[in-house]
């Protein structure tokens, strides 16, 4: 199963040896974190990003060693931003020539970067944004200059203090005409003593939520006073501007331009499983340690992990963290697929890419959002302690609902995705996850044959359930929207019911991703039987939560629903006997995991009570401030002594 997991046995072993290299150097301790101050944090997490960086070239560790490395040292830092968005916006946004000049560089870190699109009062709204590069033919370069407060640049990571250069995203006006929105790379720092170049102002943003994690990021405000920067630092795949001042256009598509974000959405997808798992394995662990109520003639409680309740809130998380995996999987290879299609200049696959990386970045982090809090919870009161893992994880995680594209914002690009397919129906047939758009009639037709609670375990029997009502979600939308006479009106009126089409639309490609991992590429048939069990209960679970739709679109009959539910809930007896070794199978280290009751040794009260015991305020008996505030109090004599 852990080889199930990885992906293969190469791809185990290399994230399990770098799991054991960072679990084992103490300079990757990371128990204190949540009792240091902001100063100290950041310093700490700057030390661990140079040893860190030492370490890949001391050891000659490859790009995916190097990425695993980074994934076990579990401290967002700047060189996140760097490595999966700087890099990339180069290597996606610039001409040969300028890859050429400047990937070297990045890529052996003699320059930073950071990627700075968002401004305060812009974030979704790119083409809003309101920096400007103005171009200056005299001098052959553009002027960069933020005209208001709100076209500060806020948010970009590493920014505050670290990043050397950025790829500024800002309105490019030559001769006071806009030509949209362009990346710039530009200095931010001397490269001497590290000091803001002159006519910038740049700062941290401040606080975020959660103590320990996201801070260790100094996510930072920009601010441009008529800077200049030579011509060619415009990155210009997509488009030129000569020095005579001509804007040109290539063949390339304009969404080129944000090919970078396509890029780190699919990366995203790839590690909601991480963060997902890691909650997961926390909570089954502790579950089994934990008993509560149940005992017979003075023999032990019941483990709570026996309460169907329990299972019915665990062991759906326990199916999406599997099916996260896989379609995570899924997805880089359509990304892989894509940019070397985009590097020989085919741009035929790039719609469905967005819509799939977008909907997937959405979904999985919005599931993978609730279901860390839902582990919290599944731990009882000594959920809410750090020493937990859980509220820590939950904080760093729960941004990435609004960062790399909000959430929402996203279910509407793919709304925008599927009306497009479905007014082509006439003459073009869909492909990819969106064919089954092309067997409308069918889908629209023929309701769900299933008799027996037994029916349910049948994957085509599934699929075409979960077909069924997202065509009929999405056709049912297109009607409506054929009757409005300004479509963007309609678009706008309609965009509540788009966003839960796009949701089904997504939950059927994460469904049969899982159903077609299990007909192709599972090694052993042990391993995958009990795949097969998770892969109904995430369906099932899905077909539960949602049964509204499958109701409301004719599809089911509710006798039918009641069926898949009673289906679902003998399929959590048959995952109990599996579920530690379910877990176990993520690999996930104690180190990693960080929590007192995620022990792999279940050792969870010992530790809980000498972890507690570990807290700056039992340094002493008596600590500061009681002698000053609580003393006082103790010793007054009170007028109102009766209240
Ligand atoms: C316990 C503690 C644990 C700690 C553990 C720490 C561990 C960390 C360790 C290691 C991790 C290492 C890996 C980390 C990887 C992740 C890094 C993440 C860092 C996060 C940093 C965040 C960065 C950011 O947020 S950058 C800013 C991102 N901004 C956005 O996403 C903005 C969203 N807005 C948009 O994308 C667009 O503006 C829009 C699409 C919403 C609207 O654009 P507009 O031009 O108005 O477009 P529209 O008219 O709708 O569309 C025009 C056509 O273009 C198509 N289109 C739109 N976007 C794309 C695209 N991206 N690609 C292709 N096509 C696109 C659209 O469909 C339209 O097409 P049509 O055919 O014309 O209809
Ligand atoms: C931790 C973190 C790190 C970040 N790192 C970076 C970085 O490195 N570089 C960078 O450039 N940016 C970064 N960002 C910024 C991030 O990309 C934006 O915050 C994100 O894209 C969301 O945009 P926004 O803040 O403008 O949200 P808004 O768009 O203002 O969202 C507010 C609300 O409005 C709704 N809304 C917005 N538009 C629509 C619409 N058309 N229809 C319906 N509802 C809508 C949203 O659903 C949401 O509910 C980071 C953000 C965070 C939190």
């Amino acid at each position: 199963m852990k080889v199930a997991w990885a992906g293969s046995r190469e791809a185990f072993q290399v994230s399990d040896r770098m799991a054991k290299l960072v679990a084992n150097d103490p300079v990757f301790e990371k128990f204190s974190k949540p009792m240091l101050g902001r100063k100290e944090l950041f310093k700490n997490t700057l030390r661990k990003a140079a040893y860190a960086w030492k370490l890949i070239n001391d050891l000659r560790l490859t790009e995916e060693e190097a990425k695993w490395l980074r994934h076990y040292i579990d401290e967002p830092n700047y060189t996140d931003l760097h490595w999966e968005m700087f890099v990339p916006a180069i290597e996606g946004q610039g001409t040969k020539e300028q890859k050429k000049k400047w990937l070297p560089l990045a890529q052996t870190m003699q320059i930073i970067g950071t990627y700075a699109q968002t401004e305060l009062g812009h974030g979704s709204n790119v083409q809003g944004l309101e920096t400007t590069a103005t171009f200056d033919r005299q001098t052959d370069e553009f002027v960069m200059h933020s005209p208001t407060l709100t076209s500060s640049k806020w948010w970009p990571g590493g920014m505050a203090k670290v990043a050397t250069h950025a790829i500024v995203y800002a309105r490019l006006i030559i001769d006071g005409l806009f030509h949209g929105v362009h990346g710039f790379i530009v200095q931010l720092r001397s490269l001497e003593d590290h000091s803001p170049l002159p006519g910038l102002t740049l700062g941290d943003i401040g606080m975020k939520f959660g103590h320990g994690t996201y801070n260790t990021m100094d996510n930072g405000v920009l601010r441009f006073d008529h800077v200049r920067i030579p011509r060619n630092q415009m990155l210009m795949r997509v488009s030129q501007v000569t020095k005579e001042g001509k804007y040109a256009q290539s063949d390339v598509p304009r969404q080129l331009l944000y090919g970078t974000m396509v890029s780190v959405r699919q990366t995203i997808v790839a590690d909601a499983s991480k963060a997902l798992s890691r909650a997961v394995c926390i909570a089954t662990r502790y579950s089994v340690v934990r008993r509560q109520f149940g005992s017979r003639n003075g023999g032990p409680e019941t483990q709570v992990i026996d309460y169907k309740t329990q299972q019915s809130r665990l062991f759906p998380l326990l199916a999406s963290a599997y099916a996260f995996r896989f379609v995570g999987e899924w997805l880089k290879s359509l990304y892989i697929d894509v940019k070397q299609r985009l590097e020989a200049n085919d741009f035929s696959t790039l719609p469905e890419t967005h819509a799939c990386t977008a909907g997937l970045k959405a979904l999985t982090t919005a599931a993978t959002a609730d279901g860390i809090e839902e582990c919290r919870k599944l731990c009882g009161g000594h959920g809410y302690l750090i020493s937990s893992g859980l509220p820590e994880l939950f904080a760093f995680y729960v941004p990435a609902c609004s960062y790399e594209g909000e959430n929402v914002v996203m279910m509407l690009q793919v709304a925008r995705f599927l009306v497009k397919t479905v007014s082509n129906l006439g003459y073009k047939q869909p492909v990819g996850t969106a064919a089954y758009l092309g067997r409308v009639t069918p889908l629209l037709q023929n309701n769900c044959a299933v008799q027996t609670a037994e029916d349910w375990l049948n994957p085509d029997a599934i699929l075409e359930a979960f077909e069924a009502r997202a065509a009929r979600m999405v056709i049912g939308c297109g009607e409506r929207l054929a009757m409005f006479e300004n479509p963007e009106e309609g678009f706008a009126e309609l965009s509540i019911d788009l966003v839960e089409a796009s949701l089904a639309h997504c939950q059927l490609i994460t469904v049969s991703v899982f159903i077609q991992k299990l007909n192709h590429e599972i090694p052993g048939n042990g391993v995958k039987r009990s795949l097969e069990v998770l892969c109904y209960v995430y369906a099932l679970f899905l077909l539960h939560k949602h049964q509204g739709d499958f109701l409301a679109t004719g599809y089911l009959t509710p006798k039918q629903a009641s069926l898949a539910n009673e289906q679902l809930r003998t399929l959590y007896s048959k995952v109990r006997p599996n579920a530690i070794a379910f877990v176990d199978s993520f690999n996930h280290m104690d180190h990693y995991l960080c929590s007192v009751l995620g022990r792999y040794d279940g050792n969870v009260y010992p530790k809980l009570y000498e972890a507690a015991w570990k807290d700056p305020l039992n340094d002493s008996d008596i600590v500061d401030g009681i002698q000053q505030y609580v003393q006082p109090i103790l010793k007054q004599k009170l007028h109102y002594a009766k209240l």
